[in-house]
């Protein structure tokens, strides 16, 4: 079992969307015994549902965000994950403070997907603001899905 974990600040925007787009993925390649996603922010409230925009950006795309509750990144959910997938850069340093030993399985998910920049924060914003945010998400989940599916093929 591949076990993926995304990461963001709050962890009720982007990583949860990131969360959602990537198991509706494997859902539908039916690799949901192969792959497992979780997400986390660096500086989450306990259990705070997604955001009103993440939910309905994610509604439009048929996926339902309403089980969510935003967790905290620890040192045991970074040693439980196989690959960890930032929003940005200033996670995956986060990351790293927190467990340096992680080096080898932190990425951002641009730099993953053979991208540049981060995904920038749509907190606050208009629904067109996360809209565009999930889209995004979308596209790189869709390019490194390649990487993933071969990750998921080994024994772990
Ligand atoms: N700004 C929020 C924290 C927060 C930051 C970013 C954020 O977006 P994301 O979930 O994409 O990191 C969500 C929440 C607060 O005041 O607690």
């Amino acid at each position: 079992m591949l076990r993926i974990l995304f990461v963001c600040t709050g962890n009720t925007c982007r990583s949860p969307m990131a969360e959602a787009l990537l198991c509706e993925k494997v859902r539908q390649a039916g690799l949901n015994d192969k792959v497992s996603v979780l997400s986390a922010g660096i500086m989450a409230g306990y259990e705070y549902p997604a955001s009103k925009f993440a939910c309905a950006v994610m509604q439009a795309r048929h996926i339902s965000l309403g089980e969510h509750r935003s967790r905290q990144l620890t040192a045991d959910a970074i040693a439980a994950a196989d690959l960890i997938l930032t929003m940005a850069l200033s996670h995956k340093r986060a990351v790293l403070a927190l467990a340096p030993e992680a080096a080898d399985k932190v990425f951002t998910l641009c730099e993953f997907a053979g991208a540049a920049g981060d995904v920038d924060d749509p907190y606050g914003g208009s629904y067109e603001t996360y809209d565009s945010a999930a889209a995004e998400i979308d596209s790189l989940l869709g390019q490194a899905w390649k990487k993933i599916v071969a990750l998921a093929g080994k024994e772990y």
